[in-house]
């Protein structure tokens, strides 16, 4: 496995499906064959990528919900539920159970996280009068004050 890439703003017009470690050392009709499943290999990472960007949009929403209602971030009898849903689902599409509770756990522990910080922050909205504002490009916030006025944050 590599390490995670930290470089900032690559466009996916960066990518290079033919990047392989295995160039020149391999048979090309081999070549060909790798690179023609790793195509729908890209496909599928694309659609997770995006389904997951849906989800995290979605659970953003619960977060908000429950830091205006100042409910806890986590509900353990949801997850439960989850997961129990999750393993059965998994069994019968012939995916490992005990890796798809792991994955659902790995999300649900970041959406925790976001939840946690939207609740610090909705708290230091009543502390302070300060409103966060996230940032056009999403990326932080901007902090907009009582009159009005934006500042970087
Ligand atoms: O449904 C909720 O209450 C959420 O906060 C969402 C979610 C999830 O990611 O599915 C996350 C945390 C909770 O413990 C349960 C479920």
């Amino acid at each position: 496995m590599t390490e995670p890439s930290h470089t900032p703003h690559l466009s996916v017009d960066d990518f290079d499906p033919a990047a392989s470690s295995l160039s020149g050392a391999v048979d090309p009709a081999i070549m060909a064959e790798l690179l023609s499943i790793r195509s729908s290999i890209d496909n599928f990472d694309a659609t997770l990528v995006y389904l997951l960007a849906e989800r995290f949009k979605a659970t953003q929403r619960v977060g908000i919900l429950k830091a205006t209602h100042q409910l806890p971030a986590a509900d353990p009898n949801r997850e439960k539920a989850q997961i129990q849903r999750l393993r059965a689902l998994a069994e019968s599409a012939n995916l490992d159970p005990a890796f798809a509770e792991k994955f659902l756990n790995f999300i649900i522990s970041e959406v925790i996280h976001h939840h946690q910080a939207i609740s610090e922050s909705h708290s230091a909205v009543a502390a302070t009068g300060v409103v966060p504002v996230v940032s056009r490009d999403g990326q932080g916030f901007v902090a907009q004050t009582d009159d009005g006025g934006t500042q970087p944050q």
